[in-house]
């Protein structure tokens, strides 16, 4: 069990996270805001590369910092921008990794072709890494976050510049890992995490405003979520006074997924929310004000 308990962290005076209370067990945990938000730091402070301002954070009990190189044994990280050699390939680049890490050569030759399969690299082992696309790079990038057979895997944004079908075959690597480990994924894109995450931890204001199944956080939109259909020309006085959510065109009329709170119309037809609903009402512009 990895433990946050009570963090803050500022920056000199600006405060970037606040009193951040999280529990991880083994699964997969979206953390999902916007850009600016702290992901990035709360990340860097789970893998010791930075201190709370305020708090703890615990592993089993001890404190993180107190366990050392201990502790981060039992990490694999994979950074938002990682650096790797274009001239190498990936075997290269892992051997390599795996002797900064301390591991024996005997194992590094065990382990890496192990990892390459497992991130379905295998065919191109001797290709080089210059070549890649950023799907294939970022496979090497957990290849080498999991090195060390981690039992806590943390990724910053790692699915940035994939291409959807390599998100697919991303996602589906990342529920196979969390079987036996804590995964903890960052990102602002809502599809990232929506299907793989066990829990959702979303940060709005330097706190966490909530870790709870995806289920239980749509549930908080619950009667607020609805479509409409009408004219182009109805459209642009319609956003004045709701929330659009999403806006498809439908047989020559727009169809607008959008959120209301009161007053609600016969006429409206009222639909399930999702987690992207309740990413944008929560992290929407100011501007909108229920008129209606
Ligand atoms: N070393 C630093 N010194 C001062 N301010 C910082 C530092 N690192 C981050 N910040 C600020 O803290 C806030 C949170 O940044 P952070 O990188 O954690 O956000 P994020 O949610 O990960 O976003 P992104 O995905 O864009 O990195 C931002 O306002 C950022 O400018």
């Amino acid at each position: 069990m990895l433990t946050v308990n009570s963090v803050s962290k500022d920056f000199g005076n600006f405060p970037v996270l606040q009193d951040i209370q999280l529990e991880f067990s083994n699964g997969v945990y979206g953390l999902l805001a916007p850009n600016g938000a702290g992901k990035t730091t709360l990340i860097k402070m789970l893998t010791t590369l930075l201190f709370p301002t305020k708090g703890e954070i615990l592993y089993e009990g001890q404190t993180i910092f107190s366990m050392g190189e201990r502790y981060r044994d039992l990490i694999g990280y994979l950074p938002q921008n990682f650096g790797y050699y274009k001239n190498y390939n990936p075997n290269q680049y892992l051997q390599y990794l795996a002797a900064l890490k301390g591991i024996s050569k005997q194992a590094a030759n065990e382990k890496i072709p192990q990892l390459l399969k497992l991130v379905a690299l295998e065919d191109a082992i001797k290709k080089k890494m210059g070549k890649f696309s950023g799907g294939m790079i970022q496979r090497v990038g957990i290849a080498q976050a999991m090195l060390n057979d981690p039992k806590i895997l943390i990724l910053d944004e790692p699915t940035a510049g994939l291409d959807p079908k390599e998100r697919v075959r991303f996602r589906n690597l990342l529920s196979d890992l969390a079987r036996d480990r804590i995964v903890i994924l960052s990102t602002h894109i809502v599809s990232d995490v929506e299907s793989i995450a066990n829990e959702i931890i979303m940060i709005k204001d330097k706190r966490v405003l909530y870790k709870d199944s995806i289920q239980s956080i749509c549930q908080q939109l619950d009667g607020k979520v609805y479509e409409i259909e009408m004219d182009f020309d109805q459209v642009k006085a319609f956003r004045k006074n709701f929330l659009s959510l999403s806006e498809r065109q439908d047989n020559g009329r727009m169809n607008i997924r959008f959120i209301a709170e009161e007053n609600i119309r016969p006429e409206w037809k009222r639909v399930k929310p999702t987690l992207e609903d309740v990413f944008l009402y929560q992290y929407q512009d100011k501007e909108v004000e229920q008129k209606v």
